[in-house]
């Protein structure tokens, strides 16, 4: 028998709504998170990224299949303390970085509060120390950071505070959500470096969100894309990306895709045409999974050529 994931999601649909007016979110959601590992979780606007994201932060139920933390269904968490040990151990990391942070609180305060509430230290001078350490792990002058509001701080300096923030209650799982999308291009890969460096050096497992398949690989040692709610194909990062097999990953890495536009296709009427016959496709709901490769899969898209 297979060793207990981290974080292992079985089979996890999710229902929005009754009767007629009922949408699929996701169908069918498996994957599996461990320490020191991340997924990259990869696909248009509608997808069901984030609503993937709230069920592992426990935020919904799934209508189908389950969540499991260390082989246990989160939705079954022994009482209250189960629960509060959940919920500490999955951190989230959000899209925009402003609004994560209270303006009247200055930086110190934001990092001192979850050390004081889940017990990480025990004087004000071991908090302060501690403050200061992650503050220096996400690449902030302790001294100068400490005593700043949100808007004194730019996008990325306010990235890194919500960064250390998640790390400050010691999680084991962290879920960043297009955790670069708000920010100037030119600071993106900083933070990205900075997550995966933050996985790795602190053994944490992490599931990053994004519309932007070609950032996966600087985060993700796996990748799974989405569409419609289903993973249309997903293994290693470099095979996804570098040998992918469903057309709809292929249209994916042949277009950069706007998070406001549904991707659409660009250029000749043959490939917009082909696109449109892609994401139709994509669209049924199959359960037949191709393997690709030693750590790549495919989910079936009836009446595509593969090319
Ligand atoms: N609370 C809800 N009630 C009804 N439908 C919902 C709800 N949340 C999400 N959906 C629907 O589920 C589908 C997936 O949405 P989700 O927000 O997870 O996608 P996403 O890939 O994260 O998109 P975006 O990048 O735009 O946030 C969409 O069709 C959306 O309209």
């Amino acid at each position: 028998m297979t060793e207990a994931a981290l974080l292992e999601l079985q089979g996890v649909g999710m229902r929005f709504g009754a009767g007629d007016h009922a949408v699929t979110a996701l169908r069918d959601v498996t994957f599996r998170l461990q320490p020191g590992r991340a997924i990259a979780l990869v696909g248009e606007s509608g997808c069901g990224k984030t609503t993937c994201a709230r069920l592992i932060a426990g935020l919904y139920r799934p209508t189908e299949g389950q969540v499991r933390f260390r082989g246990t269904d989160v939705t079954a968490q022994a009482g209250r303390a189960g629960e509060l040990a959940y919920r500490r151990a999955v951190q989230m990391i959000f899209q925009d970085p402003f609004a994560s942070l209270n303006p009247v609180f200055n930086v110190s305060h934001h990092l001192s509060r979850p050390i004081r509430l889940h017990g990480h230290a025990a004087t004000a001078k071991a908090v302060e120390a501690r403050v200061a350490e992650l503050l220096r792990w996400v690449g902030l002058d302790p001294d100068i950071a400490a005593i700043k509001f949100p808007h004194q701080l730019s996008g990325g300096q306010r990235q890194r505070v919500n960064i250390a923030r998640a790390l400050a209650v010691e999680p084991e799982i962290l879920v960043a959500d297009e955790p670069t999308s708000m920010l100037d291009v030119s600071i993106r890969l900083d933070i990205l470096k900075l997550l995966a460096e933050t996985k790795a050096a602190r053994g944490l497992a992490m599931l990053y969100i994004t519309h932007d398949i070609a950032t996966a690989a600087h985060v993700a040692e796996e990748i799974v894309v989405m569409f419609a709610g289903q993973m249309v194909e997903w293994g290693d990062t470099a095979a996804v990306t570098g040998a992918p097999r469903h057309p709809y990953t292929q249209l994916l890495l042949s277009a950069v895709p706007d998070p406001d536009v549904k991707l659409r296709g660009t250029g000749s009427g043959a490939f917009q045409a082909r696109a449109e016959a892609i994401r139709t496709a994509s669209r049924q709901a199959t359960d037949s999974i191709v393997t690709v490769g030693p750590n790549h899969f495919m989910r079936a898209a009836p009446g595509l050529s593969l090319q």
